[in-house]
């Protein structure tokens, strides 16, 4: 069994007076894949953000408990959020390239965190483009501007982006729901290799989705986490009853 990389206890979170999270308690293993399932509105996208604290940029968001990544309460006063998201990347559901070159999509993070020298910034792009599969697509055009690749092309720079800063874990955000087939099977391939890596966390509409590529699979209801478990048990024979009949396509 993998150690314990995100360890989540009694965490609440309120929008306002509305509660969207719900005394949620559950551990994520490390170099592995966690699929949040659910309907629309259940949770799972504010969830995802709670691990890297990007409600906190949200006005009026409240939060209770704790949240644990090596030993550390990622919510505690002491914590730098810039080098928590440095750790804790993430990936959204379009793919949001900035208008640069795709050599300076990839080199911006380091940059940013204060990195200067060209010959370490070519290494870090190169590994970073070769980590998310797109090296050998791209490598005789890295001054060519980001937003003329392919959208499927696109998602994996953001992916070699959110690489190029070596965080440990990567938050996905339905990473293919813009994508077409081929380049969904890219992404999901890329995610297989990635968790030799890194601890992936990937919300997903796609249950087939979550079946083929997730370790273990949190079941998310109107803010409660109904059911956590290994994907395969979850979808051969649920503890719950609202896992199965959501799992059945009774309802969401
Ligand atoms: N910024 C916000 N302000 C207020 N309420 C919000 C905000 N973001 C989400 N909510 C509410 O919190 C609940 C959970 O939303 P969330 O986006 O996390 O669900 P989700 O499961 O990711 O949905 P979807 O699958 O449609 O993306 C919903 O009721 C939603 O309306």
């Amino acid at each position: 069994m993998n150690p314990t990389a995100i360890s989540v206890k009694n965490l609440d979170l309120y929008y306002g007076e509305k509660q969207a999270l719900k005394n949620i308690h559950v551990d994520i293993d490390e170099r592995s894949v966690t699929a949040l399932i659910g309907p629309s509105g259940c949770g799972k996208s504010t969830f995802l953000r709670t691990l890297n604290r990007m409600n906190d940029l949200i006005p009026n968001v409240r939060i209770e408990g704790q949240i644990l990544i090596k030993d550390t309460d990622i919510y505690s006063d002491e914590v730098d959020v810039e080098m928590l998201r440095k750790r804790v990347g993430m990936v959204f559901q379009a793919p949001n390239p900035f208008p640069k070159s795709i050599y300076e999509n990839v080199a911006y993070g380091p940059r940013i965190h204060g990195l200067n020298d060209k010959k370490k910034l070519d290494e870090i792009v190169e590994r970073s483009l070769r980590g998310a599969a797109l090296w050998d697509e791209v490598k005789d055009r890295l001054k060519d501007r980001a937003t003329g690749l392919s959208g499927g092309q696109q998602q994996r720079l953001c992916i070699a982006r959110a690489l190029a800063v070596e965080p440990d874990i990567l938050l996905m955000d339905e990473p293919t729901s813009a994508l077409d087939p081929i380049s969904t099977l890219k992404v999901e391939e890329l995610v297989q290799e990635l968790k030799k890596n890194y601890t992936i966390v990937i919300v997903t509409h796609n249950m087939q989705q979550a079946a083929r590529i997730s370790d273990k699979t949190a079941f998310f209801l109107n803010g409660d986490l109904i059911e956590y478990n290994d994907t395969d048990k979850l979808f051969s024979n649920p503890d719950h009853q609202q896992t199965e009949e959501y799992i059945t396509g009774r309802f969401g």
